[in-house]
């Protein structure tokens, strides 16, 4: 038996899960602690303890400004409960493994040694909001966590099946091929829980399985999945591509950049250092774009309750309403164009990530849209169905509608745990 720490760093919060595991076997999960608002604050803690909550919204009282920051409060959490004596110390974590947004060319976890940490480092660049954060609390583990194997996930593993023509870029092919200039895709730890996950609750083996699944969060993406695999996805070279996020611009024409105002969004950024390179234009389109530019707020929550009229002055309602609408419409785009990709034939339209899950309210304008392609949305489905990993809110009305409309409560932190308790090398001491 091992104890294998999940750390899952996002663009706005960290979020780490306990499990004893045994060789091959699903992990058993013993903690999961989470600090959310890391772009909005206050931060909030939420700490469970085999599966009791002990912490809900929890405010911290200590400042938290970076990523590892936070996993320094959560492992503190973990280490500190008297209820948890399988985490007594740090010597007790057996593997640590990270959700690495961009892994390049790797096509599969891999354990982190001095050359793979050097390799990753390379990457830092093409995913500005995540690579960094996460190699920090890889060096911080690698540090502090004695006893442990570190293991990278990677967020782009799950879409190396995308085939060349949707990969690649229509460039120069020597420099895009010298520079591995392609799409990579990323949420692939989550798309590949959703794919099992929806598998499972409909029935059917996941080779056989194609849906349109949305992983909506402080960054959004949509994949087509076919036959149980990445067919294509809605990022790219990096994670700025496709839907907006919470201060991501998303796509837009890569002219704008030259037209942005100022003259100097082409020079390094004031952020640049030793081991991130990031240019204004990308700094400006990462970090203060996407909601953030629209509403002034990160969080879609006040979004979408002032997109349905709740109690907000006129000027906040409509820039927010207009932020909701501009969401719908990008989504309704994907989910069109993987619907021809998958042919029409389509076992469930799947919503996840936190926004996916919890706002009934975005589903239902989504699923409004696509209407014509036979979806329909139960208007009294359940807002979040407490326990269930996957649940299903598609209209019953008329003998229902052609196609499924599920939520799933993607675990990032639970794929990465699955995927380390299937490795043998990493059992084999
Ligand atoms: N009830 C809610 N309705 C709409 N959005 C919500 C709700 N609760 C949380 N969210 C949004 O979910 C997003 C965070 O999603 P999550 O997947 O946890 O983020 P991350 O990208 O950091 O992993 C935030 O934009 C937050 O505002
Ligand atoms: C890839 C990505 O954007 O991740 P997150 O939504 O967790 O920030
Ligand atoms: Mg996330």
């Amino acid at each position: 038996m091992k104890v294998i720490l999940s750390i899952n760093a996002g663009s706005s919060s960290v979020k780490i899960s306990a499990y004893t595991a045994e060789r091959g076997q699903e992990p058993s999960q013993l903690a999961e602690a989470q600090l959310s608002g890391l772009t909005s604050p206050p931060v909030r803690l939420k700490y469970s303890r085999r599966g009791a909550q002990v912490a809900k919204d929890q405010e911290v009282q200590e400042e938290v400004s970076s990523q590892d920051g936070a996993f320094g409060v959560l492992l503190k959490t973990l280490i500190d409960d008297r209820d948890l004596p399988e985490i007594a110390g740090k010597r007790d974590v057996a593997i640590a493994c990270h959700r690495v947004v961009h892994g390049g060319g790797y096509e599969t976890s891999q354990v982190i040694n001095r050359e793979t940490y050097h390799h990753l480092e390379r990457l830092t660049d093409l995913a500005p909001l995540h690579n960094a954060s996460a190699l920090e609390i890889v060096k911080t583990c690698l540090a502090e966590l004695p006893g442990a194997v570190n293991v990278a996930c990677f967020d782009s593993q799950f879409h190396a099946t995308i085939p060349e023509h949707i990969h690649t870029y229509p460039i120069n092919p020597k420099i895009a091929s010298k520079n591995q200039l392609r799409k990579y895709g990323f949420h692939g730890i989550s798309y590949q829980f959703i794919t099992d996950a929806v598998a499972k609750f409909l029935g059917k083996d996941p080779a056989n399985l194609n849906i349109i699944a949305l992983h909506l969060g402080s960054g959004a993406s949509a994949c087509a999945i076919r036959n149980g695999k990445s067919w294509d996805t809605s990022m790219g070279l990096t994670p700025l591509a496709g839907l907006p996020g919470a201060t991501r611009s998303g796509s837009v024409d890569p002219s704008l950049v030259f037209h942005y105002a100022s003259s100097d969004v082409g020079k390094l950024s004031p952020s640049s250092t030793r081991d991130l390179h990031i240019s204004r234009a990308e700094e400006i389109l990462n970090k203060q774009s996407g909601w953030k530019a629209l509403t002034g707020t990160t969080d879609f929550a006040a979004i979408a309750s002032a997109a349905g009229g709740g109690g907000e002055d006129e000027t906040n309602r409509s820039k927010r309403q207009l932020a909701f609408d501009l969401f719908a419409d990008r989504i309704g785009g994907y989910v069109g164009s993987y619907y021809v990709a998958l042919g029409g034939r389509v076992d469930a339209l799947v919503f996840a990530g936190g926004i996916g899950e919890k706002s009934a309210r975005l589903r239902r304008s989504v699923v409004a849209q696509a209407a014509c392609l036979g979806f329909g949305i139960d208007e009294d489905a359940e807002e979040d169905a407490e326990d269930a990993v996957v649940w299903d809110v598609s209209s019953k009305k008329q003998g229902g509608c052609r196609h499924k409309t599920l939520v799933c409560r993607t675990d990032e932190q639970l794929q990465m745990a699955r995927m380390c308790a299937h490795d043998d090398a990493l059992w084999s001491s």
